[in-house]
């Protein structure tokens, strides 16, 4: 069993990185940024309001949620319904923090991602081998025990552009502007909650910003073949 842990601020390449990453090492992908949006959408849909903080924390705990760990084709449900889509809207991204920030829902979501790694060290969808788990505080605190902890970081131009070219499909002044409160307002405000701007002790740092894709994936995997030489070797 092999435990991954990947931290980063928003549009630094979490989800995409450690998907490949999982993909090529045959583990299991836990993407815990879709637990705090499903938590989000899940508020909104049962009509609680995102300001009523014990409201929000007992909704949270009552949320019937699954997440799909397939790094393939991850999967995000609630009350067995797909939500994939409706936790990446705006509306969603641009209020998330409110739910993140909240100390009782941090909990209860740290308490559901650590049953889940645990789970993928005898069994799950990993058959034993192990996940890669990326988000805030995976580092730090759901899994500071992790075989290899990365903080995956890029600069705050690459990151508005890539979030920009993504939601907006241009990186022209406009559209980066336009992308400015998704990424560095919510950076500003989920970091008063996690430390995902500065490593910790023992966590390496992988600055993405002069790297594409395919050389970010390949950065992570050079640290966990040293790091955790036992682990799976990585597929073409
Ligand atoms: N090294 C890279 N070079 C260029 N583009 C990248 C790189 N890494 C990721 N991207 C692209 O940047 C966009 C954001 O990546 P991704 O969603 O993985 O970031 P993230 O850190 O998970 O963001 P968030 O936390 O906001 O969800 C995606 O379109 C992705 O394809
Ligand atoms: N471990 C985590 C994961 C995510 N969050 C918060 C911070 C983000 O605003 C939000 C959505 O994450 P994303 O899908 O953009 O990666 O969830 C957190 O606080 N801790």
């Amino acid at each position: 069993m092999v435990t991954i842990a990947v931290d980063g601020p928003s549009g630094s390449g979490k989800s995409s990185v450690s998907r490949a990453v999982a993909a090529r090492l045959g583990l299991a992908y836990l993407d815990t940024g879709a637990m705090y949006r499903a938590a989000t959408l899940w508020c909104v849909r049962t009509d609680v309001a995102l300001d009523d903080a014990d409201a929000v924390a007992d909704a949270v705990r009552a949320m019937p949620l699954t997440s799909g760990l397939d790094p393939a084709a991850p999967t995000v449900s609630l009350d067995g319904t797909d939500v994939a889509a409706a936790i990446r809207t705006t509306e969603v991204s641009s209020t998330v923090s409110k739910v993140a920030t909240n100390l009782e829902v941090r909990a209860e979501l740290k308490r559901r991602q650590r049953a889940i790694i645990d789970d993928e060290a005898t069994g799950g969808f990993s058959g034993g081998r192990g996940i890669v788990a990326e988000g805030r505080d995976i580092t730090t605190v759901v899994a500071p025990d992790a075989d290899a902890r990365v903080l995956l970081t890029a600069s705050e131009e690459a990151r508005l552009r890539r979030r920009s070219l993504e939601v907006h499909g241009a990186a022209d002044a406009a559209a980066v502007a336009a992308t400015r409160d998704q990424v560095l307002r919510r950076d500003r405000d989920d970091s008063t909650v996690s430390q995902f701007l500065q490593a910790s002790d023992g966590v390496v740092t992988i600055d993405s910003s002069e790297l594409d894709l395919d050389q970010t994936v390949a950065a992570v995997l050079a640290v966990v073949e040293q790091v955790v030489p036992e682990a799976p070797s990585a597929r073409a």
